[in-house]
């Protein structure tokens, strides 16, 4: 049906766009909605977050995704019938969120989802002969598009692997589109389940732009805190600044092939499991640690992670500006560890005009913006960042 092409079409020539960015990261807090009035394209895109929110998930949607979530082993039935039921339970969240916010779907552009990651292996970590880097989201686009009739991109991340990536981080595009800021080289880091950061040069050099995952950001520590608080996660770090960092466990902790991989790199909960935490305490014979000593020793095991990682990977004497964003950034036992360990002050990236919790959100809405608006992206030979758009299209009709 060319209406939708033609719809499409008179949508990419638009001077701007009202599009909804959505993320449901790691954490499996909720999902983030982000409705963006977006201008231009490229480096020339200007972003405005008009109305956010994160809907939370409730138990019985959580609990059903963490029966497959980053596990080897599932039940297949449970996986194919929760990739429509995410994307049927997300547009039904989008169009709460509309009418909470008066806003008719008419005048909504595009949606740019996410979906949800249940498996994230890429080759270095699988290491299987002959098969590719690899990573599965679902909550499919086409059951979005349909149920809000709304034009739908989803799928972000086969096309970065396609093209020699590793699926992520891809907040880099982001990143460097609405912060980069000439004379002023910037760290951009992201503390969601997982940690990773983007290196933006003040001379706005494309070519020297670096993106990577670091390690756990909160998943370790929320997945303890359940376990033995029977809490989400360790809301403003008081359980950790209750306990004492156990050098032995930390030492184990840190003793994982992803750390002497090459970067760029990512990972995910598939390796900084419970099981992981486990048998760290078997290797370090803590397995009788004290709950508090034990969250306070994960807090500093992704705070090193962090900053050994912007050490390791920045030129040495580089001057820069760091941000944080992601729900780590309420974290103050998290940040003032890293601030210490680089010895630098860390600012918020609500400072640049975007709250730091939407950042993931608005990024997918960007990506979006650029895979119907933008031109060919180029950002020289940088491993980690091929040049291409990224989004598969669902039409609603
Ligand atoms: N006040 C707070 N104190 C401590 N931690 C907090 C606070 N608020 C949020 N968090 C942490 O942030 C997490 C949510 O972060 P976020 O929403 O950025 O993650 P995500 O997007 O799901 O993950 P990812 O970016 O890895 O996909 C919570 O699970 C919790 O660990
Ligand atoms: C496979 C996957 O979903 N990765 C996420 C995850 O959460 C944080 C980190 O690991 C990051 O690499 C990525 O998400 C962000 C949005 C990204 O691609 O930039």
């Amino acid at each position: 049906m060319k209406e939708h092409v033609e719809k499409l079409y008179a949508l990419s020539r638009k001077p701007s766009r009202r599009i909804i960015g959505l993320m449901s990261g790691t954490s499996l807090d909720g999902l983030d909605v982000a409705l963006c009035h977006v201008v231009g394209s490229g480096p020339e895109t200007r972003l405005k977050v008009e109305h956010f929110k994160t809907v939370p998930y409730e138990d019985g949607f959580r609990n059903a995704v963490r029966e497959i979530f980053a596990k080897r082993q599932i039940d297949f039935q449970q996986l194919c019938l929760l990739n429509p039921f995410i994307g049927l339970q997300h547009a039904q969240m989008i169009l709460e969120c509309l009418s909470e916010w008066g806003i008719p779907t008419s005048e909504v552009d595009l949606i740019a989802s996410h979906g949800q990651t249940v498996f994230h292996a890429p080759q270095k970590q699988h290491g299987i002969a002959g098969f590719p880097n690899a990573t599965l989201q679902i909550g499919d686009g086409d059951h979005i598009a349909v149920k809000t009739g709304i034009i739908t991109l989803s799928d972000f991340r086969q096309k970065h692997i396609a093209a020699g990536g590793e699926g992520a981080p891809l907040a880099v595009y982001g990143d460097y589109f609405l912060f980069s800021q000439k004379g002023e080289s910037r760290i951009l880091l992201n503390m969601g389940g997982i940690a990773n950061f983007t290196f933006l040069p003040g001379n706005l050099d494309t070519s020297a732009v670096f993106t990577t995952d670091t390690g756990p950001g909160n998943t370790l520590i929320d997945a303890f805190t359940r376990l033995h608080f029977g809490k989400s996660y360790d809301e403003n770090g008081s359980i950790a600044s209750s306990g004492v960092i156990d050098e032995a466990l930390l030492k184990a902790l840190k003793d994982s092939p992803f750390f002497e991989q090459p970067f760029p790199k990512t990972t995910g909960p598939e390796v900084f499991s419970v099981d992981y935490v486990k048998n760290a305490m078997q290797v370090s014979g803590r397995g009788g640690i004290a709950p508090n000593h034990l969250i306070a020793t994960l807090t500093q095991f992704s705070a090193e992670a962090i900053s050994e990682a912007i050490r390791d990977a920045m030129p040495a004497g580089e001057a820069f500006e760091m941000y944080a964003s992601g729900g780590g950034a309420h974290n103050p036992v998290l940040m003032s560890a890293i601030g210490e360990l680089l010895g630098r002050h860390i600012r918020l990236i609500d400072e640049l005009g975007v709250s730091g919790d939407a950042k993931e959100a608005v990024l997918f809405a960007v990506l979006a913006n650029e895979a119907v608006a933008g031109e060919a992206l180029y950002f020289g030979e940088k491993k980690g960042v091929p040049g291409v758009s990224m989004g598969k299209i669902s039409f609603p009709g």
